[in-house]
Order: C-alpha cells, then structure tokens, then sequence
C-alpha cells in the first residue's frame, strides 16, 4: 500500500500462545539444520483489514502494483485469494514467515521510496532470506506454493518451511508460500481488533 496500516503501533509480533509455542518448535527444528525463521506479520487488527478493504477498493491507487501486483488486477486481490476481508490473521494463529539461512547475512534496511521492483525479480530489495522464487506478499499465481513453475532450491525451501510448519501443526494457505495458520487455533470465530502494540498485552 505504501502507507503505515492502521492499528500498527508498533514494530512487535503478536500471537496467541499455542500458535507461538509451536512456532517456537519449528525454530528448533530449523535451527538444526543450519537455518532460523524471520517473520513478515502475526497477529492483525481487523481495523488493519478495513483499511486493505478500502485501499483495494480504491482502483485509481496503483502506487504499489509495479512492485507487488503487476500481472493482477487490483480489484482481482480478494477474489484470487491473496488479501481477505476477514482474515485468519485477527484471530492470532495466523502468521507470514519464511527462513534465513544461517549464519545471517548482512542486510541493509530498506529505504522508503526505493526504486519499485516486480516481486518475482531477483535481487529486487536487500534481502537476507532464502530465494522463494518471489518475494514476501507478491500477489502472482508464482506465489501460489506449488505451482511447478518453481523449481530447484527455491522449490526445496518451499517445501522445507511447509513441512516443518505442518510438523509442528501449521497448514499453509495454497496461494500464498508464507501463510500460515494453526490447526486448532483457540479462537477460531473471533476477529479481534486491539492495536498492535505492547500496551494491548498484559504480563500474566
Ligand atoms: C495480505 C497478505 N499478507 C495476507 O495475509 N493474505 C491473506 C489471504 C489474508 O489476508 O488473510
Ligand atoms: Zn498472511
């Protein structure tokens, strides 16, 4: 979107506890085999989905689309399964990862208003994760976790963040290589819509 998302206060990753303890079984399972998780999103307000909604809606902003949609059209993005109106997200099991592998190279962070790039190019950002064959929230049919046009170490990566999530209990979202949600999630009915920031937690 190019824009701040409503109800992300601050720079943390929210999760309910089991979603996080299992999280935390599949780091030690990639932790040996030499790689570690580096997480995009968790926990999402649904005042953070509203503004997706709106900013979907809006067809004359395509800011963005040279970097993350360029063969989609905008008003495409719900239908084709790659942003939700009610997402798995607001009910805290949900979370958007992939894997580094270590030891972690050095990445310079991203300058905001860097030259856009599609999401499938190679080397379109400073990035110190593995090649997925498309980068993080690319909405492209490229994304879609099998799709066979993925090949080699892209495609093995896929797999091994795949297997090790559904090891500790994640099924994958087919459209998307890094979404993840948790089987049996606590609040499977409930969206909820606290901001994202240490004030919404509590220490018990
Ligand atoms: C927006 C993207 N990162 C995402 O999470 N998409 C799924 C479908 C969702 O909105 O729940
Ligand atoms: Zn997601």
């Amino acid at each position: 979107m190019g824009t701040r998302i409503d109800g992300y206060e601050q720079p943390l990753c929210i999760l309910t506890r089991p979603a996080a303890e299992a999280l935390r079984d599949a780091q030690r399972r990639l932790l040996r085999h030499g790689y570690t998780l580096k997480v995009y999103d968790c926990y999402r307000p649904q005042r953070a989905v509203n503004h997706f909604v709106r900013w979907a809606k809006d067809l004359a902003d395509e800011k963005m689309k040279a970097e993350f949609y360029p063969n989609v059209t905008k008003n495409r993005l719900f239908e084709d399964g790659y942003i939700a109106e009610k997402s798995g997200h607001s009910r805290g099991s949900t979370v958007d990862l992939t894997i580094v592998k270590l030891p972690p190279r050095w990445q310079r962070p991203y300058i905001p208003g860097e030259r856009l790039a599609p999401c499938f190019a190679p080397n379109r950002f400073p990035d110190n994760t593995v090649n997925m064959g498309t980068g993080y929230d690319c909405f492209d049919t490229l994304s879609h976790t099998d799709n066979p046009a993925i090949t080699g170490e892209a495609r093995e990566d896929r797999q091994l963040l795949k297997n090790t999530l559904a090891a500790v209990g994640f099924r994958n979202l087919p459209e998307e290589w890094w979404h993840y949600t948790l089987n049996g999630e606590p609040f499977p009915g409930t969206f909820f819509d606290f901001p994202v920031s240490r004030r919404s937690l509590s220490d018990c």
